[in-house]
């Protein structure tokens, strides 16, 4: 019997990714969701889709999101202005509140979805568990209101979600010794939790291609980035708003044992997919210093 080339094409596509899924077998990937790749509900759908596929086929995915934008609209809407110091919110008592409700809202969304694809989520923020414990971040020596610079991060109620076969999903709110909430960057809140849970991938879903050398200028996208050409890029002036403290955690979590790093641009269907299961290389790899070349699948 003759077989249409598409059903082959398929198998073959299939057939590609066994060496990937044979390499994160129980492992787990940290993926940060950002707000800005959050534009619409069919681009979440397929972000959240894509990370309930890793989890059936036998990753333990976690999911810290962020939702910066949407924060932004309802500090607007009350009649407040968004004010950010290298791209962190300067965060006032009633920013806060906004933030945290905001923040609680975007958790369950996401919980929704995934439970809707049958897969279960449990939506949790830094004060359950423990999980985030922060100290006030202060920025050049700025203080900038409610911002939790993370001091311990307790990963129990984590190994114990996914024991459990549970999908956890992280908003970045932490509580401090007098339980006082604060607003951490969503990256932050990414990277200690990478570190913490010893993830194996640590994946930044954003709003644009990867990290370019000059912003103005597209053909500039840097494919692979050294830890060795971090501190000049960031010294450059050519790294703004929120690429700031995404590269800086992306440089902390390299040098602290997640070993592959990843910003990628969250608008493009099934980007996490075509990352993970193909040896394309999508967005900037951030890679240590000596390790600069693409994954084969045999290292992915
Ligand atoms: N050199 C750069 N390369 C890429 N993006 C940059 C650069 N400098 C500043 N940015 C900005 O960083 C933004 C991504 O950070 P952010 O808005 O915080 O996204 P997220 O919500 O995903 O955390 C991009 O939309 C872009 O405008
Ligand atoms: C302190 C600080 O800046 N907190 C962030 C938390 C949300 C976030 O980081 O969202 P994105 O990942 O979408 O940028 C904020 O208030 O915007």
């Amino acid at each position: 019997m003759e077989l249409d080339s598409k059903i082959m094409e398929k198998a073959a596509t299939l057939i590609e990714a066994l060496p990937y899924i044979q390499r994160f077998n129980r492992k787990i990937i940290v993926v940060k969701y950002g707000g800005s790749a959050m534009a619409d509900e069919e681009l979440k759908r397929n972000v959240i889709k894509d990370v309930v596929l890793l989890k059936l086929v036998g990753f333990k995915p976690i999911i810290v999101h962020g939702g910066g934008k949407e924060i932004s609209r309802w500090v607007s809407k009350v009649g407040m202005e968004p004010r950010f110091v290298n791209g962190l919110r300067v965060t006032d008592a009633d920013t806060m509140e906004i933030a945290e409700m905001v923040l609680n809202k975007v958790n369950k969304s996401l919980v929704s979805m995934v439970n809707e694809l049958g897969v279960k989520a449990v939506g949790i923020s830094g004060k359950d568990g423990q999980l985030l414990r922060c100290d006030k971040k202060l920025s050049n020596g700025q203080d900038i209101g409610f911002v939790g610079d993370i001091k311990e991060v307790n990963p129990k109620i984590l190994f114990d979600l996914l024991e459990k076969d549970f999908l956890p999903i992280i908003c970045p709110i932490g509580f401090d010794d007098n339980c006082q909430s604060y607003n951490i960057n969503a990256d932050d809140a990414a990277c200690a939790i990478a570190r913490a849970v010893k993830a194996e991938k640590l994946a930044f879903l954003t709003d644009v291609e990867g990290v370019y050398a000059d912003p103005k200028d597209k053909d500039t996208l840097i494919s692979e980035l050294t830890t060795d050409h971090m501190e000049e890029l960031l010294n450059s002036g050519n790294i703004g708003g929120g690429m700031l403290p995404k590269l800086q955690n992306c440089l902390d979590a390299v040098l602290n044992g997640v070993s592959r790093v990843h910003i990628m641009d969250g608008r493009i269907a099934h980007c996490l997919l075509l990352e993970i299961f193909t040896n394309k290389g999508i967005g900037t790899a951030i890679l240590k210093a000596g390790d600069d070349h693409f994954y084969t699948p045999d290292e992915k």
